[in-house]
């Protein structure tokens, strides 16, 4: 019998990183690397067969056999593998928002999204923020399209991440505001164009339209047609349609009615074709207003009927994704708070003990009246107690926990998790007196709560953020390895170093040394804060701006 000589462990590597790196490029060649492997699957390991379905997946997706890939991507969701787990996450989340499963599409980025704090690819994350970004876009919620385009900005280390990041704010803050700075549009547009990146550079000018139409409509239809050439050629279909519709929206602004109609007539059916609800409804309600500026006459009513179809079939589209959108949140949202809601509740109960101590329910009974005063004073109780405990338990500056806090929540927790891995990140503002002597002190505190909010989105739900003092700061992060703790650390430098925090119209650039460590959790705090504190005195040393990280020496 013949026998099939086996493969070097380089050649699969080669050949998975040469299908899944030519995956958009090269479609064909792609294909050829994903047969030869197909050959010999028994040879893959664990993680190579997880890649090697996920670009399948991404494959079939590409030549649009949508329903093969979903399968595929489907199979990988589970994978122990974080990055091909959030790949397929991603891709599952285009695909659904593309077939229009809104809910699936939103459930998938919100799956993707919990991993975030696990991975160490940058490019993997950028592609998290990027379709985060696009799908909170898509669901008008622009505020938060705003934070994931910003957290991209801030670890961004391509033109090409530039151009995606700053092109995503723009359009988020023309949902929120309606008007755009320049200035910000200038940037974006140079970031896309030296990344390569025409249909990116070409679509800032579609999603400004809207303003440019009030502005200066002749101006607006110069610039359509100067793009739709090239955009044709590149041919995604979306952005096309959408060009066309502001030269016919410009058209018409400037009474060229007869081409006006003819515009809107191809892009109404254009947009029925590719189901773009929006589009299609705002263009047919134009035709009918032009009809019936014509006179009274069937073709008005049977356009106004066209309209109220396309509207419809909006409106429901728009209310499901909410739906899905605000459903996916939600559930995210609810693994976030599951701590803080524990602590309510404890709160609550306490109150509650409280309260039949002091036989307070028996005045209760005494009638209506007194009904109201016991309200009154639960509310008061409320809020004393909420803010004794936030006096007691917070830094009054930053809002995030004090040194008090977090040595009882960590202690508490080594106590309760003798086996479990810990790693403790301490950091120190570089040179923060500097800052203090050159803008005083009240921009001191505006640097320091600043970074706060910074750093907190990219903390993971297991970790807790504190303020131990002055401009020394510390995460807790239970459970997690020394690459995990460390991969944080260099997420955190970077956050803060990339850009700039801005007060009162001044930039002021900071920076932060990190002493990180990790390892068995040691019976005592002290053991942790000491190592971490060593570390971040190597780090002042070394030169400031950078992270130490090193294994807990256990002390027996
Ligand atoms: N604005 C403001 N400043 C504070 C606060 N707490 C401490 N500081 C200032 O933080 C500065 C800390 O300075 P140093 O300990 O010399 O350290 P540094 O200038 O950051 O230098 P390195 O840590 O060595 O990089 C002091 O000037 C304190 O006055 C605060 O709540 N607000």
């Amino acid at each position: 019998m013949l026998s099939v000589p086996a493969w070097s462990a380089s050649e699969i590597a080669d050949l998975l990183a040469s299908a899944e790196n030519n995956r958009t490029s090269n479609p064909t060649l792609t294909q050829q690397n994903l047969q030869s492997i197909e050959a010999r699957l028994a040879e893959l390991t664990p993680e190579q067969h997880a890649r090697y379905v996920f670009i399948s997946a991404y494959s079939s997706a590409f030549s649009g056999k949508l329903d093969k890939a979903i399968v595929l991507a489907e199979s990988i969701t589970t994978t122990p593998f974080v990055d091909t787990r959030v790949k397929a996450n991603l891709l599952l989340a285009n695909m659904n928002e593309s077939i229009k499963d809104f809910r699936k599409a939103y459930s998938y980025l919100y799956e993707a999204l919990k991993d975030s704090h696990h991975l160490k690819d940058n490019a993997i994350l950028n592609n998290i923020y990027t379709v985060a970004a696009q799908l909170h876009i898509s669901a008008g919620a622009y505020e938060k399209a705003y934070e994931f385009a910003r957290t991209m900005e801030s670890i961004a280390t391509t033109e090409r991440h530039l151009c995606i990041s700053q092109s995503q704010q723009l359009h988020a803050l023309i949902g929120l505001k309606n008007s755009y700075d320049p200035t910000s549009f200038q940037s974006a547009f140079a970031h896309c164009e030296a990344a390569n990146e025409r249909l990116m550079a070409l679509a800032l000018y579609v999603f400004t339209a809207d303003i440019e139409l009030k502005r200066d409509p002749a101006a607006l239809l110069q610039r359509m047609q100067d793009i739709l050439p090239e955009l044709e050629k590149i041919g995604f279909q979306f952005t096309i349609l959408k060009a066309r519709y502001y030269r016919g929206l410009a058209l018409l602004q400037l009474q060229r009615l007869s081409e006006a109609k003819q515009a809107l007539q191809q892009v109404f059916s254009q947009a029925e074709q590719l189901q773009d609800h929006d589009i299609a409804n705002k263009a047919v309600l134009h035709l009918a207003e032009l009809a019936e500026q014509a006179g009274p006459q069937p073709q008005a009513v049977l356009l106004y009927k066209q309209h109220i179809a396309a509207l419809n079939q909006h409106l429901s589209e728009y209310k499901e994704r909410s739906i899905a959108y605000h459903l996916a949140q939600a559930n995210y949202m609810e693994n976030q708070n599951k701590l803080l809601l524990l602590q309510q509740q404890n709160a609550v109960l306490q109150l509650e003990a409280e309260l039949k101590k002091q036989e307070l329910w028996w005045t209760v009974l005494a009638g209506t009246a007194f009904i109201c005063l016991l309200l009154a004073v639960l509310g008061l109780l409320q809020r004393k107690q909420r803010q004794l405990f936030l006096l007691a338990n917070t830094d009054g500056l930053t809002g995030c926990l004090n040194r008090r806090r977090f040595s009882e929540l960590a202690q508490q927790w080594l106590s309760q998790h003798p086996q479990q891995n810990v790693a403790l990140l301490l950091f120190d503002i570089d040179l923060f007196k500097n800052i203090n002597d050159r803008y005083g002190h009240s921009a001191g505190d505006a640097v320091l709560k600043a970074l706060v909010s910074r750093l907190q989105q990219l903390l993971p739900p297991q970790g807790w953020f504190a303020r131990l003092g002055g401009e020394e700061f510390a995460i807790w992060l239970g459970g997690a390895s020394l690459t995990e703790a460390a991969l944080l650390a260099e997420q955190c430098r970077l956050a803060l170093c990339n850009a700039p925090l801005q007060w009162q119209q001044q930039q002021i650039s900071i920076s932060a040394s990190f002493g990180v460590v990790a390892g068995p959790a040691p019976a005592e705090l002290e053991t942790l804060l000491q190592s971490a504190d060593q570390l971040l005195y190597q780090a002042k040393t070394a030169g400031r701006n950078c992270c130490i990280s090193k294994p807990l020496q256990r002390v027996e």
